[in-house]
């Protein structure tokens, strides 16, 4: 359990409930096809829903060989296939939800989940598009639904545009928790790169969770 929520802060009697989709997403275009869609404080009972997913979900450690070592990768996982149930009738709400705002555009359903526990500021991703499969060369979507405490999610266009000319600017930053959603389309994964990264600064845990159609990860 990660119930490092302050509790005074933890309001876990609001029901957890969806708003409506509709035009309260903002997209914002940005280079080579890529765009975001942001619609913050989507999940109602956010603190809640994170309380129940933190203990209740199977949280994996997951170990990646890295040169002569295999390292633990600073973040928990778990991930359900195509079909499989999800922990909590609020992500079938929100999986439901989505594919009903998004399956025209998108042509097909948004079909798996992978959920990342950031247990503390130790915890992060490091940069890198959703390249494993189709997604590598295709346009695509990842839905990313976030409770817990926020954390910033960075994005930038791919090789570079964190640092020199014109670079620094072009790092966009998204502080995502609380029942925020944010949406990568077009051809985001392949020409931007997302990120979290680590901090010293002391911050709760957050939990995302990643809707992605067959293929896509
Ligand atoms: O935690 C997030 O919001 C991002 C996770 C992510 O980029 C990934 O798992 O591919
Ligand atoms: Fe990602």
């Amino acid at each position: 359990m990660y119930g490092a929520l302050q509790g005074s802060l933890l309001d876990l009697t609001e029901e957890i409930a969806l708003a409506p989709l509709g035009d309260s997403v903002l997209r914002t275009l940005l280079t080579d096809g890529a765009w975001i869609d942001v619609r913050p404080a989507w999940l109602s009972g956010a603190d809640a829903l994170f309380d129940r997913l933190s203990s209740e979900v199977p949280w994996r450690a997951e170990r990646r060989r890295m040169y002569e070592r295999t390292v633990d990768v600073p973040r928990l996982l778990s991930f359900y296939g195509e079909g499989e149930p999800l922990p909590h009738p609020a992500l079938d709400e929100a999986h439901d939800a989505l594919n009903a705002h998004y399956e025209d555009e998108l042509g097909e359903p948004f079909r798996t989940a992978g959920l990342c526990l950031y247990r503390d500021g130790r915890d992060s991703v490091a940069w890198h598009g959703d390249t494993i499969g189709r997604s590598r060369t295709e346009d695509t979507m990842v839905a990313i639904l976030s409770v817990g405490a926020p954390r910033p999610l960075l994005l930038r266009p791919r090789g570079g545009g964190g640092t020199g000319s014109g670079g620094a600017g072009r790092t966009l930053r998204h502080n995502l928790g609380h029942g925020d959603l944010i949406v990568m389309g077009g051809s985001c994964q392949r020409t931007w790169e997302h990120a979290i990264p680590k901090t010293t600064k002391p911050v709760g845990p957050r939990i995302s969770i990643q809707f992605r159609p067959r293929g896509v990860r």
